[in-house]
């Protein structure tokens, strides 16, 4: 469990008042304690709207301990109280996000009224793992419950009728199953899903208490129907899915017509231009403020996003900002690294050492996330990893999850479920940035960055997913960067405390470790792994070669091709020219890969991915290793090959090579009868591998504290479904 002294190393937490109204009634506020338990890395302010970027007036400027959840009572329902001290949260002390929040409860759960002069929209800045999701469902769950008890009285009051249960009753009951209370919005289908549970387990004590889920990739009709049948006291879901049903499901929309709160979980990546058209759409069909009440969370609020957030939060909004502008934006007690490889080639062997070293520290507890740039990159290092397992210490026990917007929704659930789950066996989740925000994977050892992330803001999010809530304080980051990336360290991260780290010194500690390993010197439970394990390390380098030689030409293709997508528009963010990155892409083919020479990259291509013009004819750099000659073994990405061609490369394959072309075609549909012969459906290659049916069958009937409730497990049975998220 946090412990008080993590909490309060974090930050300084500010003192809050208690809303008039609450304050009238004699509700006292929590007591904080006032004293620092060590340094203060960091400060926590909190602003008035509109206000300058000033410490509030009552922020303690002493030594502060977070409060202990028990100084809620009397704020809170007992219900939600007891969910989080007791089962099935069992929390003793705040974070400093829900020091700041909580406290302002009972009075930030009113319904509104005229005469209310305590801001009642928020806007809330705090670092990731650090418990916001609770920090605004205990203000809904509580919004929702004194909204049906108000309603309830107020019945009985209508009836004449000083004491009938039953009418009071049913007019909560009929309340809770026509008007939604609150709507949750997030990104992803994931963190809707996460949300959703979070929200369940929150409310177990309260009886009947029901959330519903809206989210893209599982079937709508599942989901309308589930609507009809029960209670919609939090309503939680995906921007695109959300839409689509109010806008053509009446009924939908006449439930969230009412819906009194509106919480933005990510606000920053929502308020973006891509989610903007969808939650106009969706803030036109709720209540307007001040009557609707706002909450924006992130850990990441930039001054332009801050400036957009007002179109949509009262003017007297509150802006809490739990994070010193002064200091690191992400968790300073996690070591961060980053590498920057000699040469392209060293990309692999080295996030192979990455792993090992992990393992080594961890042993069967190691557990990784893999960001990759692209969701090609995504599935190709995830097929690698998993063929080349047997270099790393603990050999095939180690499960390779992959998650992406290929993937089937029931592929992404599996995945995610498979890899929260895991708990004896190392484990590496190998992910785009689907999975960068909000998701709470617990125990993460380690975070890796492949290549450069798409912005600061990205950086701090993806190295969120360790060092969270109980974990706070272990865990550990590593950027990796091919040689011509450096730039982007210089210009764009300055702000994050990373240490570079080079290959030599990452392989002399792997190596050291394995001699210790391998002398039975290192207290690390490793289950069945390989000993002694000097040798494979030495021979990790083969074994490269040897796969490189089996590896699908298409599926690297493919990828470089993603690849210049990605990079072309951040040549500036680099300070490199676009020649250099063709250059670098081009040996990370050849170098890390193992093609035999660059794959031919079109003057077209280079236009629209903003690399430039035609990049000169492919000056062959030689492999090290083995060239081509043995079978093609598993090709990924290969089924979208020639809608790709169409896309932005053939028109200039047909103009300088249709032999050429035909000959690539050709390979492409020898591969794909290869490939259907012997593995089956492309389902059963990329979502029903050995390991996923290994742990399945066990791990599918576990689920969170009421199973019939939760989320995110039904889904597997069902259709995915086309819908936007
Ligand atoms: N007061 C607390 N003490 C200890 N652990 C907590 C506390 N509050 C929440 N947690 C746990 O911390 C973990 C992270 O919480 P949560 O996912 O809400 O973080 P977050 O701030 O939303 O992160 P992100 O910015 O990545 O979305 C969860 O496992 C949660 O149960």
């Amino acid at each position: 469990m946090m412990t008080a002294s993590l909490w309060a190393r974090a930050v300084r937490v500010p003192t809050v008042n208690l809303s008039r109204a609450a304050a009238t009634r004699g509700v006292q506020r929590p007591t904080v304690s006032r004293r620092w338990l060590s340094a203060a890395t960091a400060t926590a302010t909190q602003e008035v709207a509109d206000g300058p970027s000033a410490t509030a007036p009552d922020a303690p400027s002493e030594d502060t301990e977070t409060p202990a959840f028990s100084t809620l009572k009397g704020h809170i329902s007992n219900h939600t109280l007891k969910a989080i001290v007791d089962k099935p949260f069992k929390l003793t002390n705040m974070s400093p996000v829900q020091a700041a929040v909580l406290p302002l409860l009972p009075g930030l759960s009113e319904p509104y009224s005229a005469d209310s002069e305590e801001p009642r929209d928020l806007l809330v800045r705090a670092k990731t793992g650090t418990g916001k999701t609770l920090a605004f469902l205990v203000p809904a769950i509580e919004a929702r419950i004194r909204a049906l008890n108000t309603h309830g009285e107020q019945a009985v009051t209508d009836a004449g009728a000083p004491a009938d249960k039953y009418t009071q009753e049913r007019a909560i009951r009929h309340l809770a199953r026509t008007q939604a209370g609150c709507l949750v919005i997030s990104p992803t289908r994931e963190l809707a899903t996460q949300i959703a549970n979070e929200a369940l387990r929150l409310s177990s004590h309260h009886s009947g208490f029901e959330v519903r889920l809206f989210v893209g990739g599982n079937s709508k009709q599942g989901q309308l129907r589930d609507w009809h049948k029960g209670r919609k006291d939090i309503v939680v879901g995906t921007p695109g899915r959300i839409r689509d049903i109010l806008e053509n499901e009446p009924a939908v929309r006449e439930g969230l017509a009412e819906a009194k709160l509106l919480i933005l979980d990510e606000a920053d990546t929502l308020l973006e231009m891509g989610f903007r058209d969808d939650l106009d759409a969706i803030v036109s069909m709720l209540p307007q403020g001040p009557e609707r009440q706002t909450f924006m969370f992130s850990a990441t609020v930039s001054p332009q996003i801050r400036q957009i957030a007002r179109t949509y939060l009262g003017k007297d909004h509150k802006y809490i900002n739990c994070v010193d502008d002064s200091a690191p934006p992400t968790n300073l007690s996690i070591p961060q690294f980053h590498t920057v490889l000699p040469e392209e080639g060293d990309q692999l062997p080295h996030v192979l050492r990455l792993l090992a070293h992990d393992q080594l520290t961890h042993g069967t507890k190691s557990k990784t996330i893999i960001f990759t740039p692209t969701t090609k990159m995504t599935q190709l290092y995830s097929t690698l990893l998993r063929n080349l397992r047997s270099t790393l210490p603990t050999d095939r026990a180690m499960y390779v999850h992959e998650i992406h917007s290929k993937l089937s929704q029931a592929g992404r659930d599996r995945a995610a479920r498979g890899f929260r789950e895991a708990g004896h066996s190392p484990s590496v989740l190998v992910t785009s940035d689907i999975s960068a925000r909000g998701l709470d994977y617990p125990g993460v050892t380690r975070v890796i960055q492949i290549g450069v992330p798409s912005s600061a803001d990205a950086y701090v999010h993806r190295a969120g997913r360790t060092g969270r809530g109980k974990d706070a304080g272990s865990g550990r980051v590593d950027l990796v960067l091919m040689p011509w990336e450096v730039g982007y360290v210089t210009w764009q991260l300055t702000e994050m405390p990373l240490k570079p780290q080079t290959t030599t010194e990452l392989e002399k500690q792997v190596r050291e470790l394995a001699e210790r390993f391998d002398n039975d010197e290192l207290a690390v439970n490793l289950g069945k792994a390989r000993k002694p394990y000097t040798p494979v390390l030495e021979g990790m380098q083969e074994q490269i070669k040897a796969l490189q030689g089996m590896l699908d030409e298409a599926a690297v293709t493919e990828t470089m091709m993603s690849l210049l997508g990605y990079y072309g528009t951040r040549t500036g963010d680099l300070r490199v020219q676009g020649s250099v990155v063709v250059q670098g892409l081009k040996n990370w083919t050849t170098l890390t890969m193992g093609l035999p020479e660059p794959p031919y990259i079109s003057a077209n291509m280079l236009e629209k991915t903003g690399l430039g013009r035609k990049s000169k004819p492919d000056s062959p750099q030689r492999s090290r290793f083995q060239p081509r000659g043995q079978p093609h073994w598993e090709g990924r990405g290969r089924q979208s090959t020639r809608d790709e061609l169409r896309g932005f490369d053939r028109t200039a394959r047909r103009q300088e090579g249709r032999d050429e072309e035909r000959g690539y075609e050709r390979r492409s549909r020898a591969y794909s009868d290869k490939a259907g012969r012997a593995y089956g459906s492309e389902s059963r290659r990329y979502g029903n591998d050995r390991e996923s049916r290994g742990y399945d069958n066990d791990r599918e009937s576990r689920g969170y504290d009421r199973p019939s409730r939760g989320y995110g497990r039904e889904t597997r049975e069902r259709e995915s479904d086309p819908d936007r998220d």
